[in-house]
């Protein structure tokens, strides 16, 4: 596999708005929509429905040379060669590292808060997420990180994601301050049909060109 880019839009899936059927297609859509890093999210606590759903995913991102990132679970992302994104009680990133390998795609999330920015490169993540720049429909809360932060976090040196309420009207200020890809949900995947979802892809993936 050629090594992967993290830069552009990041989608993240979400088990409500993508249910009835609706997951595969809406995610094939957005793939040919130009996202190339896809998050598997689910929080159903259902082992048989997350294994079979991240494996079909997997499949689909392939095809498309596109990352599939598991969300919060290691044994998952281990079982099927995938990547991993861990939240800050989620479990170890060092471990994650260790038994994903080097080669592994492994996020964090870090809030507003360059000291867990900082932490997590030292235990091995491969890009550091901060959030939430807007108000979040999916994972409502207080919108605390803010532009300055994307310009400080850069000087890591690892790829910087923001996430939160990202629209197509908003998303352009984080890009040009410094964000190296924008995570979104809801503005991506609250979409009437897949045309749609593909079309909202095409048009994020341009603001990074
Ligand atoms: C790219 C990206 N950034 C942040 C998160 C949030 O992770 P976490 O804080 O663990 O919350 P949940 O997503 O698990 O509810 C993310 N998933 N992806
Ligand atoms: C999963 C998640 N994590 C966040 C954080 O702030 O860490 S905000 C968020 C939800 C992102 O969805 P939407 O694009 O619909 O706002
Ligand atoms: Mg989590």
């Amino acid at each position: 596999m050629h090594a992967p880019s993290l830069h552009g839009l990041y989608a993240i899936t979400d088990s409500t708005l993508l249910d009835n059927g609706r997951l595969l297609p809406f995610c094939e859509a957005a793939l040919r929509g130009g996202v190339r890093i896809l998050q598997y999210r689910d929080k159903s606590g259902d082992a048989e429905k997350r294994l079979r759903e991240a494996g079909e995913l997997h499949s689909l991102c392939a095809k498309h040379g596109a990352r599939l990132i598991i969300n919060d679970d290691l044994p998952l992302a281990e079982r099927l060669g995938c990547d991993l994104h861990l939240g800050q009680e989620d479990g170890s990133l060092a471990e994650a590292r260790q038994r994903l390998g080097q080669q592994a795609i492994i996020g964090a999330t870090c809030h507003h808060q360059l000291q867990l920015a900082r932490q997590a490169v030292e235990q091995g993540a491969s890009y550091i997420a901060f959030g939430r720049f807007y108000a979040s429909q999916t994972k409502p809360g207080e919108v605390l990180a803010d532009t300055s932060l994307l310009q400080q976090a850069r000087e890591l040196g690892k790829p910087v994601v923001a996430i939160g309420g990202i629209t197509l009207d908003n998303a352009a200020p984080l890009i040009a301050a410094g964000a190296d890809m924008i995570a979104v949900i809801h503005a991506l995947f609250a979409a009437p049909s897949p045309a749609e979802v593909e079309r909202r892809a095409n048009a994020f993936t341009q603001l990074f060109s």
